[in-house]
């Protein structure tokens, strides 16, 4: 079993009878959704589950789970997703799956909200692997651009794999990828972000998390 693996495992352990459970995006969470569905089939265990994304929706149908939408919804009990990048402080970075707005609603609408991750996400500074992943209205991503560029950041619209079309989101948006000054950090760039008009969402999750789980070589480290 790898890191992942053990981790998902364990976040598992968390999920009790009758819960509404948030799955995100991603191998780990992948890895949460089989060991989830895992524990339903082995126990008395019954869920219903809300995805932050078409495919963690069918990988979810695919192996058992009711699925819920989150229209129905206005509170769940657990959501389990992975992260990009974990800072000393525990904010988050994420969106390199660019389902960005359906993974800060679950964060947000989560009694309890479960990071899984190994140790290699595990960083100084937010933004210091990957850059910041913005989504943008398309019809605003050159205002909006513009407007985050007179905060500093640098950066482009996010491309497909192939390089011949950009990325679009489950939500129609754009991506700006945006790498800033490493004298801002995650608390400073979320303030900022969120104050720009044409943003949907960015990739920094600050004061959400309320367990990480780190795997480190089959030790589970729990914090907060
Ligand atoms: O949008 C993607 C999510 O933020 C993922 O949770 C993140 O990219 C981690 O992915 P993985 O578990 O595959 O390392």
């Amino acid at each position: 079993m790898n890191d992942k693996q053990a981790v998902a495992l364990e976040a598992a352990s968390y999920v009790k009878h009758d819960m509404i459970v948030g799955l995100g995006t991603g191998s780990t969470a992948n890895y949460f959704i089989e060991a989830l569905a895992a524990r339903q089939q082995q126990s008395q265990l019954r869920v219903a589950t809300v995805a932050s994304s078409n495919i963690s929706m069918i990988k979810a149908q695919s192996v058992g789970l009711t699925v819920l939408s989150l229209s129905q919804l206005s509170q769940i009990d657990l959501y389990v997703d992975g992260a990009d990048e974990i800072t000393p402080d525990n904010a988050l970075l994420k969106g390199r799956g660019y389902d960005l707005v359906m993974e800060k609603l679950l964060a947000k609408a989560a009694k309890q909200f479960i990071v899984v991750a190994d140790r290699s996400k595990l960083v100084e500074r937010i933004g210091s692997q990957y850059p910041i992943p913005i989504e943008v209205m398309p019809f605003a991503w050159q205002a909006a651009k513009r407007s985050i560029e007179a905060v500093g950041g640098v950066g482009e619209l996010r491309q497909n794999a192939a390089k011949d079309g950009l990325c679009v989101t489950s939500h129609g948006s754009l991506v700006l990828d945006m790498r800033f000054d490493a004298n801002l950090d995650a608390d400073q760039l979320n303030a900022l972000l969120n104050n720009i008009p044409g943003v949907v969402e960015h990739g920094i999750f600050a004061k959400l998390a309320t367990t990480i789980l780190i795997a480190d070589q089959g030790k589970i480290e729990s914090r907060i």
